[in-house]
């Protein structure tokens, strides 16, 4: 495509990137997607009970953090996925809205347009979920769990938890539930292959394997993107550029374009503080026993298809623990164990600690979420732990499937001993957000109508502008942005359907 034959670039073909491509042309405007990483075949992506085969394979761009003073000063790695259909293509599939009080949140931090009355219809357009139509997303529900998630929603039950059976569209989150997922006969379906791959060469020119490195600026409006591709510097202009990069990737280039904290860049074209601060991401720290026989596992199912949102204490508005249940024992590298066993994934999904993204002198940014620097993300977690404990020593497991606890077992002996495993184990959840935030006060990167406050021609949507990251997974968040950005765009906010 030559520099005057596109309305608009988009850069990342992730979750929220497929989405803004396809309504963009749908619409009539000529879409370029410049993508860093391959469009090619993989069945380790489409399987998903391959997942794990991803990480730290080429199609992980293969993040790590800075050594993590409150984790024990480790260096976490963060998977983000390398390749047309971004994360969505590396991620469990695992299908959750969110809390209707985040998006309400959102709305009253000064987000016309993003409450849960508005965001709702557009869920149910990319799902269809409660609309008696399809969606463009397929999300499958009652599927045939694998015994071993039965018996744990059983025992969830036996520790006091209710059954939910519908987390997305229940009156609330709480409870136990099976996990609904973006999988359409047995394949993963990311946004790529459901909004994207529909309209290349119908309105939407594809680059792979091309890695913007700067935005285009003249004077404060951006008028293009410049990208590396098999050695070779490239570049096109339009008249609007859509940064879909996410969490980590938006940031990055914003600052890379000299779009950021003045001081910190030594002098930046737009001052804009807020460019990679706000880091904020859910955590898990593993709950693993063993079995006493091997947990069958379903093929076309992800490992992983039960999951419980709870409270760790009274008072909170919303649920702020999401434990999520594997059938397999997922030992960290300096654990040992048998190989019949199961995880119970004990999650954090309303974290206090915020973190942020630098750019450092070599190639790699500085990604320094600041894990548990907030005591009471260490309180949540401990509560978690201690839920899932009771859950592998309740009946439906202890007397079902022999279950044994193996971690943190006698690491935990104590409070003490509890915390100090929290540190030594904790992990992402992979739901970084809010490195490009949205709002109107003065750490905010984009407007509510997502354009980069300063910069004409300029939007951001992907999970990078969460003001606060979501109550559970967040790729439908991502998702939802990439539809609200293209309805942004498009100047107008559609009907269902
Ligand atoms: C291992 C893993 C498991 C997860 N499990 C779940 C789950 O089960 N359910 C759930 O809801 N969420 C899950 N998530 C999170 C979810 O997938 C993400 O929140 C979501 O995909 C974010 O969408 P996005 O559009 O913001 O970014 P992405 O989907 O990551 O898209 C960003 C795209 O931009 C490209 N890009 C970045 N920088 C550049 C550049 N400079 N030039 C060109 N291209 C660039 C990237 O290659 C990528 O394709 C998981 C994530 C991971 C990594």
């Amino acid at each position: 495509m030559s520099d005057d034959q596109a309305d608009v670039i988009v850069v990342g073909a992730g979750s929220a990137g497929s989405v803004v491509a396809r309504r963009l042309a749908d619409a009539g405007l000529r879409v370029l997607v410049v993508e860093a990483g391959p469009h090619r075949e993989a069945p380790e992506v489409d399987d998903p009970a391959r997942m794990h085969e991803l990480w730290n394979s080429p199609l992980d761009w293969g993040f790590r953090t800075v050594p993590q003073e409150h984790a024990h000063g480790r260096s976490l790695h963060l998977p983000r996925g390398h390749v047309v259909g971004g994360s969505h293509a590396l991620n469990a599939m695992i299908w959750v809205r969110g809390n209707p009080a985040d998006y309400d949140r959102w709305a009253a931090l000064g987000n016309p347009g993003w409450s849960w009355e508005d965001v709702r219809p557009v869920f149910e357009r990319i799902d269809g979920l409660g609309t008696g139509g399809p969606g463009v997303l397929d999300v499958l529900t009652g599927y045939r769990p694998d015994p071993v998630q039965c018996s744990i929603v059983e025992a969830a039950q036996e520790a006091g938890l209710p059954f939910n059976p519908d987390y997305n569209q229940g009156a609330s989150q709480d409870g136990v539930s099976f996990m609904q997922f973006t999988i359409r006969g047995h394949t993963r379906l990311t946004t790529a292959r459901a909004y994207l791959e529909p309209v290349l060469g119908k309105g939407v020119t594809l680059v792979p394997d091309a890695r913007a490195r700067r935005l285009l600026l003249e004077g404060r409006r951006c008028v293009g993107v410049e990208w590396t591709r098999g050695g070779r510097l490239e570049r096109a202009r339009a008249g609007q550029v859509v940064l879909c990069g996410g969490a980590i990737g938006s940031p990055v280039l914003l600052l890379r374009s000299g779009i950021g904290d003045a001081d910190a860049l030594g002098g930046a074209a737009v001052h804009l503080p807020g460019v990679g601060r706000n880091l904020q991401d859910h955590w898990l720290v593993p709950v693993i026993a063993s079995t006493d026989r091997a947990p069958t596992l379903s093929r076309g199912l992800p490992h992983t298809q039960s999951h419980l949102f709870w409270r760790s204490g009274p008072g909170l508005e919303v649920p702020d623990l999401q434990p999520l249940h594997f059938g397999v024992p997922l030992y960290e590298p300096w654990m040992h164990g048998p190989p019949d066993g199961l995880s119970l994934m004990a999650g954090l999904v309303r974290p206090e600690s915020k973190g942020e993204i630098r750019l450092s002198d070599g190639a790699e940014p500085l990604i320094d979420p600041r894990v548990l620097s907030a005591d009471a993300d260490l309180d949540a977690l401990c509560a978690a732990v201690r839920l899932c404990q009771e859950i592998i020593a309740a009946p439906a497991l202890r007397e079902g499937w022999g279950t044994r606890e193996l971690y943190p077992g006698p690491l935990a002996v104590d409070e003490a001993g509890l915390r100090d495993y929290v540190r030594e184990s904790v992990v992402t959840y992979h739901h970084q957000a809010g490195t490009c935030k949205m709002g109107v006060d003065d750490e905010a990167v984009v407007d509510p109508e997502l354009r980069v406050h300063g910069v004409e021609g300029l939007r951001v949507a992907d999970a990078s502008i969460m003001p606060d990251v979501t109550t559970g997974n967040t790729n439908a968040p991502a998702i939802m942005i990439g539809e609200r950005a293209a309805d942004l765009i498009l100047g107008g906010v559609r009907t269902p359907g």
